[in-house]
């Protein structure tokens, strides 16, 4: 679903009745989740060559390259056949393309952009929807009062918009909550420190890769209490914490110049898809909690998704 909604955003279209497309994007999600030697050890790259690494990398940036030619080209050709509400991401850049005189948005920067927003933007969206998807069902406490909030709010009105998003105060701390405790991005995106600092009475020279571990610091009992590893949405409804990057304990989209850019996509997909699951559904999964299905080990990757994926029933809710 995520990554329909990348495609629809980025291409105007969806690209689900294409084998190929899934299948491009799942081994470059895996591609970009495998661990390099060579970012560790650079002299050491040359074990690419001989355990696969290199071969996969420059197959799916051929298959990719290749597909991204294709989508640049269809919309080359009907440039100008679009109104306004119609027009996609790539509209948009060609349309840049053409009204600036200087090279800035060569057709390799489009590619790049676009490209950009699948490695960033629909496996993180879609695993923070499974995690959060998980604590609901392992909580039905926060299901019901969640169930009762969107219910309340909603009623008969089918049309989930920003304008009643807005006042589900309870879905909002789910999310905070869920973020906290999954970071899809566990250690963030490695940085390179600028200068010389002292963090903690810690040196860190100028040119040291630093990793984060918004992971930890969302677990913190310091920061978060002795139930830090409890799943408990209440501790952000008056709480101005959230996650835009202005409160260093919640993280998950990390904060200054390179955070994020998608803060805003990610929240509205996840808030539109789970008012729309929860409003008119309720939810279980085969064998509940005893049936294993709602255990929290995670797969290692750039995003950590659940070890198994998360099978949940819907049965239509009628008041
Ligand atoms: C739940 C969903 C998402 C999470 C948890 C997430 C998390 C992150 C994190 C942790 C970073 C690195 C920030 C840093 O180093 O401080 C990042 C960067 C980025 N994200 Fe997201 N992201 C999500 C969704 C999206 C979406 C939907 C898009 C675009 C459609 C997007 C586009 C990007 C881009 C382009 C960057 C690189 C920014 C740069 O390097 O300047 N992300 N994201």
């Amino acid at each position: 679903m995520t990554n329909d909604v990348v495609c629809r955003v980025a291409f105007g279209r969806k690209y689900d009745d294409d084998g190929g497309f899934k299948l491009m994007l799942e081994e470059f999600g895996a591609v970009l989740g495998t661990v390099n030697v060579a970012d560790f050890i650079p002299w050491l790259g040359w074990v690419n060559r001989f355990n696969g690494l290199d071969r996969r990398v420059e197959k799916v940036f051929a298959e990719f390259d290749e597909f991204l030619d294709r989508v640049v080209e269809d919309h080359r050709l009907t440039t100008g056949e679009k109104s306004e509400e119609e027009e996609d991401i790539v509209d948009v850049l060609l349309q840049i393309q053409r009204e600036t005189s200087n090279s800035a948005v060569d057709r390799d920067t489009i590619k790049a952009i676009v490209l950009d927003m699948f490695a960033a933007g629909s496996d993180t969206t879609y695993t923070a929807l499974e995690w959060t998807m998980t604590e609901i069902l392992r909580h039905p406490r926060v299901m019901e009062k969640l169930q009762q909030e969107i219910r309340v709010i909603l009623g008969d009105e089918r049309n989930v918009n920003e304008e009643v998003i807005e006042r589900m105060d309870y879905l909002k701390a789910v999310i905070k909550e869920s973020f906290r405790l999954h970071p899809p991005i566990p250690l963030l995106v490695p940085r390179e420190s600028t200068q010389d600092v002292k963090v903690q009475g810690y040196d860190v020279p100028e040119k040291t890769r630093v990793i984060v571990n918004a992971w930890a610091i969302g677990r913190d009992p310091k920061r978060w209490g002795d139930d830090a590893e409890e799943f408990r949405p209440e501790r952000f409804l008056n709480s101005k914490v959230d996650f835009k990057g202005q409160d260093f304990e919640l993280i998950p989209f990390g904060a200054g110049r390179r955070g994020c850019p998608g803060i805003s996509f990610a929240t509205a997909s996840m808030e539109i898809t789970l008012v729309s699951m929860l409003h008119r559904f309720d939810w279980s999964v085969p064998g509940g909690e005893e049936g294993g299905g709602l255990d929290a080990d995670e797969a290692p990757g750039l995003a950590v998704h659940r070890r198994t994926p998360l099978l949940a029933v819907p049965t239509l809710y009628s008041p």
